[in-house]
């Protein structure tokens, strides 16, 4: 596929094209891949409100990120609608001009409530997290006990609104794995996109293990045996998700293989964590302050071209290294509820 021209590219001449930005650090879920009670327990210290960008300070940066390319935002978190008056800010990002896809992360919990005014706010889609629709081994995985018909009355209150609906489960083998092909029939029937996230060694908390991890190559053949299946063109340069089509029908799964199909050759994102470090990866060891810069006068062209030498520095590509040298690659990475995943 062509490769748009692009303001910037990075050493392996990766354009920037999205910004994925974290509103918050704190979630109500203890997911045990994410957030394993025992490290985020009751005394783990999340950020406090005077470290947290603000909506205008947000605002600020995406335009200065779009400037360089970005047309497209993500929020995410910890989980993102723990962040109060959301709508607000997706009202500050929809007036800039150049953002061409406004799109949210969430456990879908809180879902049914903000719906309505997150679309009328001008989010356009939303990417609900469900690993499971079996309420024992989902209260597990969620790790406070959430049920699957709260996750599920979120996703038909987001799609009653208008919004875009995907819906993305991690799969951890041994332990939701049994849940692939009823999770694939659910949504098949519903008609949203289910995208099956191979379980990623992200953070230094999750005691990840490469035996959990259930390759996308055998996911499908699981389905295909049951419902058969046929591979789709991405849609776009650079599309996280590999697509299939159920045969003879539009409805389709993706399979994002981030562990046996590295997509690094094409990765065009940044980070945003909630305080405004700067991640060029999602294993990066360290980010780069943005927070100190916004608050401490710097003029937009300066951070732009801040921002313009970082990006044309990077090089990571974490997830091919790994592919070649998983256990050799021990390092020190942020935590995936810092970065928004
Ligand atoms: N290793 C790795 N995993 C990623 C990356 N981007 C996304 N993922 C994983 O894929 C999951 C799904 O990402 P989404 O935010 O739904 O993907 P997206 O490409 O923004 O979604 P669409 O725009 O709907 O295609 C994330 O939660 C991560 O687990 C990446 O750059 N590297
Ligand atoms: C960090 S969460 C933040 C947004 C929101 N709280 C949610 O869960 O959707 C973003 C995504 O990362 C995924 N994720 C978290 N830990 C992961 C891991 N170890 N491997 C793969 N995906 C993971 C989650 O399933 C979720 O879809
Ligand atoms: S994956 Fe999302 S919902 Fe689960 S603990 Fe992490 S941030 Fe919270
Ligand atoms: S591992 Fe890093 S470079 Fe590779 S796709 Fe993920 S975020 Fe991008």
């Amino acid at each position: 596929m062509q490769e748009p021209t692009h303001p910037i590219v990075d050493k392996l001449q990766r354009p920037l094209r999205d910004l994925r930005m974290s509103v918050t650090d704190q979630c109500n879920f203890r997911c045990r891949y994410c957030m394993p009670e025992e490290i985020f327990g009751p005394d783990y210290k999340f950020l406090p409100k005077e470290k947290l960008l603000t909506f205008e300070e947000l605002t600020r940066i995406t335009r200065i990120f779009v400037s360089l390319g970005v047309e497209k935002v993500r929020i995410t978190g910890g989980e993102p609608l723990m962040r109060k008056e959301l709508p607000a800010l997706i009202r500050m990002i929809r007036e800039i001009d150049g953002v061409k896809d406004i799109a949210m992360t969430t456990n879908g919990s809180l879902l049914a409530k903000h719906a309505k005014s997150l679309k009328e706010a001008g989010l356009h889609r939303v990417t609900v997290s469900l690993d499971s629709l079996d309420d024992d081994r989902f209260g597990q995985m969620n790790g406070r006990g959430f049920k699957v018909s709260r996750v599920l009355e979120g996703i038909d209150a987001a799609a009653s609104a208008g919004l875009q609906v995907k819906v993305n489960m991690v799969v951890q083998k041994g332990t939701n794995d049994q849940d692939v092909v009823p999770m694939a029939k659910y949504f098949r029937e519903k008609g949203h996109i289910l995208r099956f996230i191979e379980y990623m060694d992200v953070g230094n908390s999750n005691g990840w293990r490469l035996d959990q991890v259930l390759p996308s190559h055998e996911l499908v053949a699981r389905i295909h045996r049951e419902m058969p299946i046929e591979p789709v063109k991405p849609n776009h340069y650079g599309e996280v998700a590999s697509r299939y089509r159920y045969v003879g029908e539009e409805r389709e799964i993706g399979l994002i293989s981030s562990v046996t199909q590295a997509f690094c050759s094409t990765c065009t994102r940044a980070r945003l964590s909630a305080e405004g470090q700067l991640y060029s990866c999602l294993f990066a060891s360290a980010g780069t302050d943005l927070r100190a810069p916004l608050r401490e006068g710097w003029s937009d062209p300066q951070i732009r071209e801040f921002i313009r030498d970082y990006w044309s520095q990077r090089k990571d590509r974490y997830s091919e290294e790994r592919l070649s040298n998983t256990p050799g690659l021990k390092k020190k990475k942020v935590e995936m509820s810092h970065i928004g995943g």
